[in-house]
């Protein structure tokens, strides 16, 4: 059986962190460390691991990149916990999945979550998001980044369920190899 580290991918409010959090089986979620701000409902520690620019600069990272004027990492710490029981997931950015597949190689499995346009609006309207049209404005780039994974599952907004179901299928599927 492979101790698979499944990276998941997507457009800002494309429904990760919330679909993920209910997928059985997946494995520990490696809890990555971020300078942005901590939004209203997240916890130090379970959401992010939330640093200010001079202590996460001090951190020893597996890679980081920057986002919206913030940066986001993978501490080495954190990756070696997380993986030592087996299975694991991350959320990452494309360039963060690059940077995962030249570590780890064919340990590495690549899921991109697909949302249309007009239900990631809404979603980020869910989420009280403040900044949609900024959240939005890497949307094209993220899609033409889609081929690079090893499975593309849709989130269909109202239809979380379909989306959990499917993520539970490919690991299943992983599991076994
Ligand atoms: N490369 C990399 N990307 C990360 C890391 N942590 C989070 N991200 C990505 O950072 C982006 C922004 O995350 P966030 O501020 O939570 O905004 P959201 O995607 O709008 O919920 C998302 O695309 C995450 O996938 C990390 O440690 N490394
Ligand atoms: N299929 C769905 N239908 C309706 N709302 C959803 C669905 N998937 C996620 N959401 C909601 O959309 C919002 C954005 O999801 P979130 O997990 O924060 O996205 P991301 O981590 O990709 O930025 C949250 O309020 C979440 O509960």
């Amino acid at each position: 059986m492979k101790d698979s580290i499944f990276v998941i991918s997507g457009s800002s409010g494309s429904g990760k962190t919330s679909v993920l959090s209910m997928v059985n089986n997946i494995g520990d979620r490696i809890v990555t460390s971020t300078t942005r701000d901590k939004r209203d409902g997240e916890v130090d520690g379970i959401d992010y691991y939330f640093l200010d620019k001079d202590e996460f600069l001090s951190r020893d990272f597996v890679e980081y990149d920057t986002k919206y004027n913030n940066y986001y990492g993978t501490e080495v710490d954190e990756v070696s916990l997380k993986t030592s029981n087996g299975c694991a997931y991350v959320i990452l950015t494309h360039q963060g999945y690059i940077d995962f597949k030249k570590c780890y190689g064919s340990r590495v499995v690549g899921i991109f979550i697909h949302t249309k346009k007009d239900d990631i609006v809404k979603m980020l309207k869910n989420r009280k998001e403040d900044n949609i049209d900024g959240r939005m404005l890497n949307y094209d780039y993220d899609l033409r980044t889609m081929v690079d994974y090893d499975y593309v599952v849709a989130n269909s907004f109202g239809d979380m369920q379909t989306t959990i179901k499917e993520i539970e299928r490919i690991v299943e599927i992983e599991r076994a190899q």
